[in-house]
């Protein structure tokens, strides 16, 4: 089955970076997963601008650039100037007063549009930019923290979504608490790809390599 596997880059081992990021690439990861926070629109800290900027260097593989942070459309140039077209950039609709015109900064600019939706926001809610997203991450915990408990209700959420995908044009990744048998259950319902973090990927004394052949190879 195919689906994509994204590695959560606040889980790493930041001392070590260069190193995970060349092991997680030769490991096969399909692409970066870069939180980027400011303390206000979730209550914590993770990674920046530069450390966006040293994983583009490092690894050809794409970034998955998560906006967690209050008003990105203030911030969003920055971020396009050093991004390539096969990077995904993510903002979350409830940070800006207008979320389309910064997603369409994020098309004018030619990289991939997405819409990051947490736990407590509906599907409707958001249902107008479904219309002109790529991409829809579906947050299963309440951002800012890795290490938290999945959120069962959202599995609804996922369920609308991939009903509505039919007729439109994006694809549904998720992020938060991503295990073996929320993979099992949701990749061949039509869920694109997973975000790995604490749960499945860092902090597990296996080489990534190792960790991403057992998932690719679950069985369904
Ligand atoms: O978005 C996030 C936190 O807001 C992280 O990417 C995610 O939570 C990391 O995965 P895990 O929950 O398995 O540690």
């Amino acid at each position: 089955m195919q689906f994509e596997l994204m590695a959560s880059m606040m889980c790493a081992d930041y001392g070590n970076l260069e190193k995970e990021v060349k092991e997680l690439t030769a490991g096969g990861i399909d692409s970066f997963h870069i939180d980027i926070m400011d303390g206000r629109y979730v209550p914590n800290f993770a990674m920046s601008l530069n450390d966006m900027k040293y994983i583009a260097k490092e690894s050809p593989k794409p970034l998955d650039v998560h906006m967690m942070i209050e008003h990105p459309n203030n911030r969003i140039d920055l971020f396009l100037s050093n991004l390539r077209k096969e990077d995904t950039v993510y903002i979350h609709p409830e940070a800006e007063y207008h979320p389309s015109t910064t997603l369409q900064s994020i098309i004018n600019a030619g990289m991939i549009p997405g819409i990051a939706i947490n736990p407590g926001t509906s599907v409707e809610t958001v249902m107008e930019m479904l219309r002109i997203v790529k991409k829809v991450l579906v947050m299963s915990v309440n951002p800012g923290n890795a290490g938290q408990m999945y959120l069962p209700y959202v599995g609804r959420k996922i369920t609308k979504l991939l009903a509505l995908k039919e007729d439109m044009d994006f694809e549904i990744y998720w992020d938060g608490a991503c295990s073996a048998d929320k993979i099992i259950e949701f990749a061949p319902k039509g869920v694109k790809g997973f975000v790995l973090g604490t749960t499945l990927l860092f902090g597990k004394d296996k080489p990534y390599g190792e960790t991403l052949n057992n998932i690719r190879e679950l069985k369904f």
